[in-house]
């Protein structure tokens, strides 16, 4: 058995844009329905969506028949979470809330063995083809994918630093904890909130690090990409069927 290559990683090292869709509904049959769809790639949600670790591997189950590329997004930078992530068969984690250089460079060390990281050993696990993939603890990191979210105050102050990290292979944009941080909670249209990340996407491509957001609007979408964001995530399973379900009752039902 092979290890799986990480188109998703090898795309953005190639400067190819990736699309992709947020999944915060933590069912394997509506993941299974969105990978299906064409999207590069498709955000798996722990932080803000009930998403617990045995659902998640019954997601990648489900997903895996298609090329879209799974993103894992544990609830923190956190060592225990990422190591039972990676033993599952997670191969690219978008890590949020990294605010320094240090805890980028812990995002890095927890998704590698010693000596360069402190990821806990298993010879059996999902993620090593359950030990029938040859040598998988010496090339397992070739084919992993970091990327970290920036979305506060001091993560602003040190975002150079944490893209510089040896191991960041992308930095994220969290617009709704950004605007939070800068006094405009729920309003990501704010004017402040759009020069501010517009600034940081330009910050990330000037570090030489793709960078990425999520936006379901698709002007801003374009207006990112056109900044030089290169995993753009462009909607959510929540918002297309919250929305669609209250367009289509609403054609029907009078308005409550
Ligand atoms: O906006 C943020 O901040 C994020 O991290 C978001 O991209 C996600 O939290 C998204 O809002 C989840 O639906």
């Amino acid at each position: 058995m092979q290890l799986p290559e990480n188109r998703f990683k090898r795309a953005l090292a190639a400067h190819e844009q990736q699309i992709g869709l947020w999944s915060s509904l933590a069912s394997p049959l509506s993941v299974e329905l969105l990978a299906g769809a064409g999207f590069d790639w498709l955000v798996l949600d722990m932080e803000h969506a009930p998403n617990e670790l045995p659902m998640v591997v019954s997601q990648l189950q489900a997903m895996a028949a298609y090329p879209t590329h799974p993103v894992v997004r544990p609830p923190w930078n956190d060592m225990v979470a990422i190591k039972r992530l990676l033993d599952a068969g997670v191969q690219t984690l978008l890590i949020p809330y990294v605010e320094t250089e240090a805890q980028a460079r812990d995002a890095v060390a927890f998704t590698r063995y010693p000596p360069q990281g402190v990821r806990g050993y298993a010879s059996g696990a999902r993620g090593s083809g359950y030990g029938r993939i040859a040598d998988y603890a010496k090339h397992c990191a070739d084919e992993l994918c970091v990327l970290v979210q920036v979305e506060s105050r001091l993560g602003l102050e040190n975002l150079e630093r944490i893209a510089a990290v040896e191991g960041v292979d992308g930095v994220f944009v969290g617009p709704g904890d950004l605007a939070a941080a800068l006094g405009h909670a729920g309003d990501i249209a704010h004017p402040e909130v759009q020069a501010t990340i517009e600034q940081t996407i330009e910050r990330i491509v000037a570090a030489g690090k793709p960078a990425g957001i999520l936006t379901p609007n698709e002007t801003f979408a374009r207006r990112y990409i056109e900044l030089g964001c290169l995993f753009t995530a462009v909607g959510s399973d929540i918002g297309i069927l919250g929305r669609g379900a209250d367009a289509l009752a609403a054609r029907f039902k009078p308005a409550r």
